[in-house]
């Protein structure tokens, strides 16, 4: 923006300069040919005319030949090589699909600002709306391509669209065409009727004239279909309710201090939430304060990587899905030293051989689907769980608060865990004989608005032979 800003100055400063040479050059009447012709009778008219015309005229035009401020466009150049590419194109557009799937949103309703019953005062415009239509037939969600595609053609049309159209090509142009043509048969079928004469003749104006025969049909056909049954609405799923937050309520839960679990709680007891008892689960509230998470995240961010989601499948070609940025802290840190102790506090169990703690970052759209922690076949072989055994249970702590989405879902259990900064989850993967626990099963939410940031931390096996007896079922 500012790049931009600082290169229309430069621009408007040249302006500004040729609009005084042309003043410059206004002298005497000559608007028809004796005029002209008088004017020149005068010596010193001819002379300073000749002379300006050799000499001023090729300076000036020399100058209206120089680039624009180099230098600005320079810095516009190099803020380019940093722009999105196609795969952080794609993430995006992926991060909107989720969030429209995974709450049950309305095309119309996101188009709007309006999430989740929240008016932002935000809104998407023509050009937003067709990539998405692109985007959800690329997705075979004929369904939604449709419903986008509509909003695209009744979004108001900006008062400057023809210097858009010029720049940026008309929106409804043959590509848009060709996108939508396999699912042309699909619109007649399930299509309904949104748009009536006059619209349509609107959007062949604003697009210049320029709609091809094959786009006034499609339109066409838009118009005349009639079947309101419109969307191809599956039926969500357990992650999808609690992310909407529809699982039954829970009750008899208690919320207490625990000042039993090592010596230190004596002193200072944990204020802790029963979340689930069978399966437990439970919330241990403000265990981490701002200034060590500062620390963690400071540390963490520079190594910061792609969180993959899954395991890869043998012979898998197609690329792992972008989860969140995530990074381990590794090196001892006062901080991360002060959240282990607090983690062997809560939990009562022993993190020997295991100090790391991970650090992750979840943005627009960004999730996780309900997988286990636990580890499964494929991953017995993997070093580290060679060495410390497999994931007993996990710790969550929520190190930023979530605007709107984010929630941590147990879907085989039915909770809905909502982040709260400085808060930690604790629960088992495993039941105390070794046994994988199903009820285990938890996601992540998309998150709608905001960054959500968690610390996670996995309690191993082999540390736990003191700590965690084994009950026999
Ligand atoms: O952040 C969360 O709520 C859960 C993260 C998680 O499941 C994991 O890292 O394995
Ligand atoms: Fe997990």
């Amino acid at each position: 923006m500012q790049a931009v800003n600082k290169y229309a100055s430069a621009l408007q400063h040249k302006i500004d300069e040729i609009q005084i040479y042309i003043q410059s050059l206004k002298r005497g009447r000559h608007d028809n040919f004796q005029e002209g012709v008088r004017f020149v009778s005068n010596s010193l008219n001819a002379f300073a005319l000749i002379r300006r015309l050799h000499q001023d005229w090729p300076a000036w035009h020399t100058y209206m030949k120089r680039s624009v401020e180099k230098d600005e466009v320079q810095v516009i150049e190099d803020l380019l090589k940093k722009a999105p590419t196609v795969a952080d194109m794609n993430e995006a557009l992926l991060g909107m699909h989720r969030i429209e799937k995974t709450y049950g949103l309305e095309p119309k309703d996101i188009a709007n600002g309006r999430l989740q019953g929240k008016q932002y005062d935000i809104q998407l415009f023509t050009r937003d709306c067709l990539t998405l239509v692109k985007h959800k037939i690329k997705k075979e969600d004929y369904g939604s391509a449709i419903q986008w595609f509509r909003i695209a053609l009744q979004k108001k049309h900006n008062p400057h669209e023809n210097i858009y159209n010029e720049i940026l090509g008309a929106p409804f142009n043959d590509s848009i065409v060709s996108t939508l043509e396999p699912m042309s048969s699909f619109i007649v079928n399930k299509g309904n009727k949104t748009i009536n004469a006059s619209q349509l003749e609107q959007i062949l104006k604003s697009n210049n004239n320029t709609c091809t025969a094959d786009l006034q049909r499609l339109l066409q056909k838009l118009m005349i279909s009639n079947n309101t049954q419109d969307l191809d609405e599956t039926a969500p799923t357990p992650y999808d309710r609690g992310c909407r937050g529809l699982f039954p309520p829970r009750t008899k839960l208690s919320c207490r201090y625990n000042y039993t679990t090592t010596p230190f709680l004596r002193i200072a007891p944990l204020k802790m939430e029963e979340i689930s008892v069978d399966p437990y689960i439970v919330i241990y509230h403000n265990i981490v304060s701002d200034k060590d998470i500062d620390d963690m995240h400071k540390a963490a961010v520079p190594k910061f990587f792609n969180g993959l989601a899954g395991i890869p499948k043998k012979n898998q070609t197609e690329p792992r899905e972008i989860v969140s940025r995530c990074s381990w802290v590794t090196n001892p840190l006062p901080s991360r030293e002060r959240v282990n102790r607090r983690f062997i506090d809560m939990t009562g169990l022993d993190i020997k051989g295991n100090a790391e703690i991970q650090v992750s970052n979840y943005g627009l759209g960004g999730h996780f689907k309900p997988h286990f922690d636990y580890i499964s076949d494929d991953q017995k072989e993997q070093p580290d769980i060679i060495e410390l055994g497999d994931r007993v249970a996990t710790i969550n702590v929520y190190t930023s608060d979530v605007e709107q989405g984010g929630a941590t879902v147990f879907p085989n259990a039915e909770v809905t865990i909502l982040p709260q900064k400085g808060n930690a989850l604790f629960w088992f993967n495993l039941e105390s004989d070794g046994t994988p626990d199903p009820r285990s099963l938890h996601s992540v939410c998309p998150v709608i608005v905001g960054s959500r940031w968690t610390f996670t931390k996995w309690l191993r096996e082999k540390a736990q032979v003191f700590t965690r007896p084994c009950v026999r079922r």
